[in-house]
């Protein structure tokens, strides 16, 4: 039988990837920079079979929407050629994340399908190859293949061979503490393909984007070298910001932020002006994640859940990469 299971933890990322240089490819303008965390995974398991003449898409005990199948089989079709082998398959994927906390749980699905699919194909692919499979299927995902703390080369050829991400340090190398902070039901947001997609092809502030977001990348890797945090916290907000900003100029505008995103951003200001030392990031919604020390993490967790509109307030740290389960 042709079957594998693995599992692929969600990342925040520090240092954003927004932009596409190649839509079909999923090539990035930018090199972006993220945490694997430890708190929230998709484990899924792949069977092929020659009794099946299509893909079975089996999400969270349920059979998945037709559209959710097509995109799940286009990805598929990738490892049918990639092997050579016109093979179908039942894919069953659990996610253990909050998706409604803004993680993105297309980043370990993809991650953890690519690892799964590629296995029981018997491809025995080494990591590089499967960041750059992953990343066919969302682009952050390609990061979550690799634990702890991730860049994701751009690349700068226009077949993507070189566009895959690398471990820069082990989770257990600095431990930090990452905070998501649910907030109350937000609106229908832009998906971050649809908004980066908008911001590339109308925001005037997109070149102010690329203009700063390598030395803001550059920066946090010294950080991560140095262990300073103080460092770190900065870039990764400022560079949040500006990721943020871009959505301002572009036609028509959108924003993600809501008033309680400004009012969780307002606590951590205030955090800083007691001496904790906080730094807040927010991807495509309005959700926020804050990062500090563990020795903060207990007070810092108190203070976001005093927020009247925090629902929830979820701890995590740097975790693992990708893991193969037994069948
Ligand atoms: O995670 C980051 O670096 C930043 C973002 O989360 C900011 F919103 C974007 C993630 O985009 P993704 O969902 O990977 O897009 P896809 O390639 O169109 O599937």
């Amino acid at each position: 039988m042709m079957e594998a299971t693995a599992r692929a933890y969600t990342n925040i990322a520090l240092i954003k990837y927004w932009g596409k240089r190649d839509e079909q490819l999923f090539l990035p303008m930018n090199s972006s920079l993220s945490i694997t965390l430890d708190q929230f995974y998709t484990t899924t398991s792949v069977q092929f079979c020659t009794c099946l003449s299509a893909d079975i898409f089996i999400l969270n005990g349920q059979l998945a929407s037709e559209q959710e199948t097509v995109k799940i089989s286009r990805f598929m079709s990738l490892l049918r050629d990639l092997s050579g082998k016109k093979l179908y398959a039942v894919i069953d994927s659990t996610n253990k994340v909050p998706t409604a906390a803004g993680f993105a749980s297309s980043a370990s699905g993809y991650a953890a399908l690519a690892a799964a699919g590629t296995k029981a194909l018997g491809m025995d692919s080494d990591d590089q190859t499967l960041s750059k499979i992953a990343r066919q299927g969302s682009g952050s995902a390609c990061r979550s293949i690799y634990g702890g703390y991730v860049e994701w080369q751009k690349g700068d050829k226009e077949d993507g061979t070189d566009s895959y991400a690398h471990q820069i340090l082990e989770a257990q190398d600095w431990n930090l503490s990452i905070l998501s902070v649910l907030l109350v039901p937000e609106p229908k947001e832009v998906l971050s393909r649809e908004g980066m997609k908008r911001t590339v092809e109308t925001s005037p502030f997109y070149a102010g984007w690329l203009d700063t977001v390598e030395v803001d990348l550059n920066t946090a890797k010294s950080a991560l070298q140095q262990r300073d945090f103080e460092m770190l916290g900065n870039v990764l907000e400022g560079n949040a910001l500006k990721m943020h900003a871009t959505t301002l100029g572009a036609n028509p505008p959108f924003m993600y932020w809501t008033s309680a995103t400004l009012d969780v951003m307002q606590q951590v200001k205030e955090l800083r002006a007691t001496g904790i030392q906080a730094y807040f990031t927010i991807d495509a919604g309005p959700n926020v994640k804050v990062l500090c020390q563990p020795k903060d993490e207990q007070i810092v967790q108190e203070k976001l859940k005093d927020i009247p509109a925090v629902q929830d307030v979820y701890l995590c740290h740097p975790g693992p990469g990708i893991t193969y389960l037994p069948q």
